[in-house]
């Protein structure tokens, strides 16, 4: 698991680290871990360093700080370096100083705006300094206007500037980066949001903030995580003991969607799934390994339920999550059970509050139940996972799972090619059937959603794909994951 820690955390730990540690060492340790990386890149895609310009794009503060002494650093591996400053009057004095020392050229963007152009259009590799974590709103159209130019590589110092340090929103015009070289740790900007796509490439550098910056605030689970948590039997199991899943899904018009999440709970684990419904024929037919009644009052025991694919919003689809939410076991509540849940807030009395619920919305059922979502996310999700003591996991490009004690984990996604119809119903059944297996229901809801997000990455494999395609190549994502966490182990 890889962590994030917000922006305030990271400031402590520079506050309790500079006790010991001039800010100016800290600073040269972060530029080294920008020079060396910029060298790397330059080497890649150049072939080498020696002879190869580089722009800095320099802002009022310590990350144009960082990028100055980069440049030095740089220019002893024999590159030509111009700093752009865009602040001239509040630009850090040492690294400046350090980068004339090493030889390197300094042009002011608004006295000499065609020279800066230039240099940042000519640049084999543009290092972002604009601003880091003190940055607030979008790019001013300075800055805009000469990261326009840019066409060669962008390595972003800390962050890409115009990207919301602790959001990953952004309100205008930003840099998007190759690379992005942070220290310390992840900050939120670099996984949620647009900051997830602009960051490009993140490399931590560690500049001995270590231990200071405590337990993190977010974490990431990693393919391996995912593999080393998935539920596998052994010899001693069969197919009750590992979980049985029940569906409760999709309508006699709209059998689709219980197909896919029961589908999907078959393929997550192997134990064995029941469904109950109206679609309770389309199931059989296409899964003839699930056993199927039209009446959730027949449908027999289970130790976590699906409910609200395609359920309809009507007195029949509330009566099912009445009777689910009774069970007493762990239920994962997608697409219309989130709409009658806002709806029906009675309903929120029949469930046992101890009893592990996971809630799947997306932005417009988040609004329904919780208020508009708003830029962060993180917030968000937090703040309705301890209303409603629930596991909340909120669907987007990257993906947040809030558990009701504070714990959050994303899930980045490799492409966009997932979001199709179908897509969540698929998810749901994962999560059922994590649930069923008796994994923690936050876990439960992050292993799925990473599963989700690699079998429609694979599916799609650079081209247009369906939810059936998602979820036919769910056993080669676990397959993938698995592999993973064995060459980890
Ligand atoms: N404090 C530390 O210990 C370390 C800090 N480091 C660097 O220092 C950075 C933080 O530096 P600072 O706190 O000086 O601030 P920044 O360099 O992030 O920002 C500087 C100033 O830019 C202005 N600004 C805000 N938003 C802007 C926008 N959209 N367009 C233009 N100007 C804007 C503000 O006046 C802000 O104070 C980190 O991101 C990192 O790069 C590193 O050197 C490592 C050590
Ligand atoms: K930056």
């Amino acid at each position: 698991m890889r962590g994030v820690w917000a922006v305030e955390r990271v400031r402590d730990a520079e506050r309790r680290v500079f006790e010991r540690t001039p800010e100016a060492a800290l600073m040269r340790r972060a530029a080294f871990a920008v020079a060396v990386r910029s060298a790397e890149l330059l080497a890649e895609q150049t072939g080498g360093t020696s002879g190869r310009r580089v722009a800095l794009l320099v802002g009022a503060g310590n990350n144009g700080g960082d990028a100055l002494w980069a440049g030095a650093f740089l220019r002893r591996r024999g590159v030509a370096v111009t700093a752009v400053l865009l602040a001239p009057d509040r630009v850090h004095a040492e690294g400046l100083a350090a980068l004339l020392r090493a030889g390197g050229r300094r042009v002011v963007a608004s006295g000499d705006s065609e020279a800066a152009r230039d240099a940042v259009a000519d640049a084999d590799l543009v290092i972002d300094g604009i601003v880091g974590l003190s940055g607030r709103g979008p790019l001013r159209p300075d800055a805009e206007a000469l990261v326009d130019a840019v066409t060669g590589l962008l390595v972003a110092v800390d962050l890409p500037s115009g990207v919301d340090p602790d959001t990953g929103a952004v309100a205008g015009p930003a840099v998007g980066a190759d690379v992005t070289v942070t220290f310390g740790g992840r900050k939120p900007g670099h996984v949620l949001a647009e900051g997830a796509v602009l960051s490009g490439a993140v490399t931590v550098a560690d500049i001995g903030l270590g231990e200071a910056l405590g337990e993190p605030d977010i974490v990431l689970l990693d393919p391996a995580d995912i593999g080393a948590l998935w539920p596998v039997p052994g010899p001693e199991d069969d197919k009750y003991t590992q979980g049985v899943a029940g569906v409760a899904a999709g309508s006699a018009t709209y059998p689709g969607a219980a197909v896919l999440a029961a589908g999907a709970a078959v393929l997550a684990t192997s134990g064995m799934v029941r469904y109950a419904g109206p679609a309770a024929d389309a199931v059989r037919t296409r899964w003839p390994e699930i056993v199927a009644t039209g009446s959730i009052a027949d449908a027999g025991r289970v130790q976590a339920w699906v409910v609200g694919p395609g359920l309809g919003t009507g007195a029949a689809g509330r009566d099912v999550l009445a009777h689910v939410l009774d069970q007493g076991v762990p239920v994962c509540a997608d697409a219309d059970a989130i709409n009658l849940l806002a709806s029906t807030p009675e309903l929120w009395d029949v469930r046992d509050p101890e009893t592990p619920l996971v809630l799947t919305p997306h932005d417009r059922e988040f609004a329904r139940l919780a208020g508009e979502v708003g830029t962060d996310r993180v917030a968000a999700a937090r703040r309705a996972a301890e209303r409603y003591n629930a596991v909340v996991l909120l669907k987007g490009h990257t993906t947040v799972v809030a558990a009701p004690d504070g714990r959050v984990l994303v899930n980045q996604a490799r492409g966009a090619w997932p979001a199709t119809a179908g897509s969540g119903d698929v998810l749901s059944g994962l999560i059922g059937a994590l649930l069923a297996a008796g994994m923690d229901p936050w876990l439960a809801a992050g292993c799925a959603a990473g599963v989700h997000e690699l079998a429609g990455d694979l599916a799609a494999d650079g081209a247009p794909i369906g939810a059936s395609a998602l979820l036919r190549a769910v056993p080669d994502a676990v397959r993938r994951v698995r592999a993973a966490a064995a060459a980890s182990a």
